[in-house]
């Protein structure tokens, strides 16, 4: 997988910064340096405002100011109060203009939000996050220091209100917050300062994947073959079949007691077939099954990878059903629910105990689908348009997952290329795209 952008966690962030060798002073000056180099690049040479917490985010906007000002941007600061750290402290030192208060003062064209970044511990008081998006309203253009302030980093909650930002620059790496919902739609462009931290990378953005070659020798079968069991609604599995077959399995078949319409001619229909083939590289249950449970069971007695979706999900009834299996899942919110229960934590936090609980690589749906495997990987997808709730899309998903993982690729690898394929399929069939319309974008 290529560019794949890393993501820490509060802690694993703080550890990070502490094993620098370049020290922590060094850390921020970078974080400030980085700040006003983005800002410039993204606005000009606007005056601009930069408000200061008590924290280090708040000695990063004291670098920033310093920064700005050397390149000759009327830059003026206004701050909460004196700064609590020592390393705040020392930045607010070499700041040698004025410092206003974040009460009072007057805004201006730029609005630079260096009030609390990963430290943020509650929502801010009432009348600082009323003065900031006010502040924020009558600014062109508003950027967030590594996080609004407002979002707890490690969740993407919003602890309080936050306006809408143009751009958000994260020091170091993303944070968890960066690629979670809700805080995730009102950041702007995110963009990432190197400060050289050297990090972790079992949490990531999901990159651009690297797709298996077709070899020159190839075969319908050795390029993957995709066994579908239909239910009781089909369509949702022609769906499915024919993103499979579009997505470079070799053979698909889909077992049906009836017709399929819809179906492209290339995607067979069996009667029953036997699911112990070792020829078959993914099994795939759950787009419109219905109340069929046996065909669950039956797929589940087969030792054949498999991708379980759908009413399927909630079929398994027990998580540890899965052990043992190859299996990945992919469950919206709903789904989720009804197999794991009400899981604590933040959503990452969530998919990674599922994931846990099941031995099965979960798929977790939505605007901030997430991939995470049973040994503590965690895949994070980039924005995808919103344009993609809608329905089918989940079927077509499945499918293309199906046929990446029969293709010889390994489950959590499969499963973050399906999610990083599917958002860019939807993002070139545009706005008034249907589900069917993906199938010509894979
Ligand atoms: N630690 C480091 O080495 C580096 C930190 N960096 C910056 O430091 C930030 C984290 O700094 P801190 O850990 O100091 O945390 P913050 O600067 O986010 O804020 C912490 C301070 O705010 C107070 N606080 C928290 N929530 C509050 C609320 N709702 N109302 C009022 N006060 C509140 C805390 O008691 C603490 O004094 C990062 O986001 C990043 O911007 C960067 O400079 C890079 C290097
Ligand atoms: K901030």
């Amino acid at each position: 997988m290529n560019e794949a952008r890393p993501i820490l966690s509060v802690a694993a962030m703080r550890d990070a910064e502490a094993a620098a060798p370049c020290g922590l002073t060094e850390l921020m000056e970078r974080a400030g340096r980085g700040l006003a180099e983005a800002t410039c690049r993204f606005a000009g040479p606007m005056p601009a405002l930069i408000l200061c917490g008590p924290g280090n985010n708040g000695g990063d906007g004291y670098v920033a100011a310093r920064c700005l000002a050397e390149r000759g941007i009327a830059v003026r600061v206004a701050a909460l109060g004196e700064p609590t750290s020592d390393l705040a402290r020392a930045a607010r030192q070499h700041w040698e203009g004025p410092v206003e208060r974040v009460e009072n003062c007057s805004p201006a064209p730029v609005l630079i939000d260096c009030l609390f970044g990963t430290g943020l511990k509650r929502g801010l008081d009432p009348s600082l996050h009323e003065r900031l998006l006010s502040l924020a309203q009558e600014s062109h253009l508003a950027v967030a220091a590594d996080l609004p302030s407002g979002v707890d980093a490690d969740s993407g909650a919003l602890l309080s209100p936050i306006p809408d930002y143009h751009l958000t620059v994260a020091f170091g790496a993303l944070k968890p917050a960066h690629r979670l919902m809700p805080a995730m739609t009102q950041m702007g462009r995110v963009v990432v300062a190197n400060i050289g931290i050297e990090a972790d990378r079992r949490w990531f953005e999901i990159g651009t994947p690297a797709l298996p070659a077709v070899r020159p020798d190839a075969h319908k079968y050795s390029r993957g073959l995709v066994h579908c069991l239909a239910g009781e609604m089909p369509g949702a599995m022609a769906l499915s079949a024919s993103a499979a077959a579009r997505s470079g399995a070799g053979y698909v078949r889909v077992s049906t007691s009836r017709p399929i319409a819809g179906l492209p001619r290339s995607v067979v229909e069996v009667g029953d077939a036997r699911l112990d083939d070792p020829r078959i590289g993914c099994i795939l249950v759950g787009p419109g099954l219905g109340h069929l449970p046996q065909l669950l069971t039956l797929a589940l007695t087969s030792n054949r990878p498999k991708v379980i979706d759908a009413e399927a999900i909630s079929l398994v009834g027990d998580p540890a059903r899965l052990r043992g299996q190859d299996a990945i899942l992919t469950p919206h919110a709903g789904e989720f629910e009804r197999l794991f229960g009400t899981l604590s934590g933040s959503k990452a936090d969530q998919a990674l105990a599922a994931a846990e609980a099941s031995g099965a690589v979960i798929v977790f749906k939505g605007a901030d689908t997430l991939v995470a495997a049973p040994d503590g990987r965690l895949g994070f997808a980039p924005p995808a348009p919103a344009w993609l709730a809608t329905a089918g899309t989940g079927d077509v998903l499945a499918g293309m997952i199906a046929a990446l993982r029969a293709r010889g690729m390994a489950a959590f690898d499969a499963a973050c290329a399906g999610v990083w394929l599917h958002g860019r399929a939807a993002e070139h069939a545009g706005p008034d795209m249907i589900a069917d319309d993906l199938l010509e974008h894979l």
